[in-house]
C-alpha cells in the first residue's frame, strides 16, 4: 500500500492529512460527496463531475476494482479524490486492473485516511468550495496559492471541453426511430437505455447548431448531462430554443433539464451544496409516486420563476428540499428531469422516463 502523506485544503483554510492514493500530484478543484455505496468507477467517470474532488461518503472503496463495461466516459474528467479506507485489493472475478493502477495511469490524485464524515458535515455546513490535494507540496501557504488558481464553478462553462469532438452514432442503424442527441458531457448509460428501446441515436459536439443537426432528420432531441454552470450555456440555451420553436420532441437530463428550463426564461442558480447520491427521493406529481432516485447537480431551476411563468409545469420534486426535479413545458412534446434515470449507478425506478419519451415521439 502507497503511504505517501498527501493533504487536503480547502478554500477556508480546513486541512485534512492522508495517504496519497492514485497519481503523486497536486489538484485542485470543486469539493463535492456522493453518498453512493457502490459505483465509485461510473461516478469517477461521470463527465459531469468534470472539475470537482469526489469525496466518497461510503468507507470502503477499490475493493471491487475496475472494469471497462462500467465507463460512463472513456476517462475520468475528476479533479481528484477524497476516502477513508482505500482499498488496492480487489476482489471481483472480471475486473482487470485495481483502482489505484486505474487512478495513477489516468493522472488522478486522491487522499485517503482521511475523516470523511468529519468532512462531509463540514461541507454540509459550510456549503460547496473548492479545495486541493496534494502529495508534492506540504507547505500550506504555497498549497494555498496554487488553490487561488482553481476557477470557480459559478460561471464555469465546462461542456465545450468534454462534448465529442465529431459526431457519432449509436445502436441499431435500422431501428426506427432516430434522436439527435447533444452531448454535453453524455454518460454512455443514456446511449444505452435508447438502444435497448430500438433508437438510434447520433451523438452531435455541443456547440452543433440546430439546423445542422436538422440535417440528419432525427424524430427527436435529447439534451444530455453535463458539467458546469448552465448560466454560462448561451449558445446550448439558443439551440434549445430552435428546438422548442420548430416543436419538435425534446427530453433533457440534468444539465439538459437546466437548458430547457432557461430557454423557457427560468433562472438556475448554485445549491449549497448540491444533491449527489443514488438514494434521493423524488415524488412524481403526476402519478402521485414517489421514486428513488440518482442524482449529481450543484445547480438547479428556480422554482419561484416556475411558479411565476405560464409556460411550465412542475412534474417532479424533491422530497428532501422541495426543489425542482422535473418539468413539462405546457403546450409542446418537451420535458426534462433533474435527476438521472439512465441511473449509472443508481436505482431504476425512472426508466419509465425513457419509454415516456418514446410514446411521446412516436405520437
Ligand atoms: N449531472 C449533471 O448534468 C450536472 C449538471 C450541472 N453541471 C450541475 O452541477 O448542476
Amino acid at each position: 500500500m502507497n503511504k505517501k502523506k498527501a493533504t487536503l485544503l480547502l478554500a477556508d483554510g480546513t486541512v485534512f492529512t492522508g495517504s496519497l492514493v492514485g497519481s503523486h500530484g497536486t489538484n485542485g478543484g470543486e469539493i463535492c460527496f456522493n453518498t453512493g455505496m457502490t459505483g465509485y468507477q461510473e461516478i469517477y467517470t461521470d463527465p459531469s463531475y468534470t472539475g470537482q474532488i469526489i469525496v466518497n461518503t461510503t468507507p470502503h472503496i477499490g475493493n471491487y476494482g475496475v472494469v471497462e463495461e462500467d465507463e460512463e466516459s472513456d476517462h475520468p474528467l475528476i479533479a481528484g479524490i477524497v476516502v477513508n479506507d482505500f482499498s488496492e485489493i480487489y476482489s471481483r472475478l472480471d475486473a482487470k486492473e485495481s483502482l489505484q493502477g486505474y487512478l495513477e495511469r489516468h493522472g488522478i490524485t486522491g487522499i485517503a485516511d482521511v475523516d470523511t464524515r468529519k468532512l462531509v458535515r463540514h461541507i454540509r455546513s459550510k456549503g460547496a468550495m473548492n479545495a486541493i490535494i496534494s502529495s508534492e507540496i506540504e507547505d500550506l501557504d504555497a498549497l494555498k496559492k496554487e488553490l487561488d488558481k482553481v476557477p470557480d464553478m459559478n460561471g464555469l462553462e465546462l461542456s465545450s471541453q468534454v462534448s465529442t469532438k465529431t459526431p457519432y452514432y449509436h445502436g441499431d442503424e435500422k431501428a426506427k426511430l432516430r434522436v439527435a442527441c447533444v452531448d454535453y458531457g453524455i454518460k454512455k448509460n443514456i446511449l444505452r437505455c435508447f438502444a435497448e428501446r430500438e433508437v438510434y441515436c447520433k451523438v452531435f459536439p455541443a456547440r452543433t447548431t440546430f439546423a445542422e443537426m436538422e440535417e440528419w432528420k432525427p424524430d427527436a432531441y435529447f439534451l444530455s448531462n453535463g458539467p458546469g454552470d448552465p448560466a454560462v450555456m448561451e449558445y446550448a440555451v439558443n439551440t434549445t430554443k430552435e428546438i422548442l420553436d420548430n416543436n419538435k420532441p425534446l427530453f433533457g437530463i440534468c444539465l439538459g433539464h437546466q437548458l430547457l428550463a432557461r430557454a423557457c426564461g427560468i433562472s438556475t442558480y448554485k445549491m449549497h451544496h448540491g444533491h449527489r447520491g443514488l438514494n434521493h427521493p423524488i415524488k412524481n406529481l403526476i402519478t402521485g409516486k414517489s421514486e428513488i432516485t440518482s442524482q449529481n447537480h450543484g445547480f438547479v431551476v428556480s422554482r419561484e420563476d416556475i411558479d411565476l411563468s405560464d409556460k411550465l409545469e412542475i412534474t417532479h420534486l424533491h422530497l428532501n428540499d422541495e426543489t425542482v426535479a422535473g418539468i413539462k413545458v405546457k403546450d409542446k412534446p418537451a420535458f426534462s428531469v433533474q435527476f438521472h434515470p439512465e441511473s449509472s449507478p443508481g436505482p431504476h425506478d425512472s426508466r419509465y422516463l425513457f419509454e415516456q419519451f418514446i410514446s411521446l415521439l412516436k405520437n
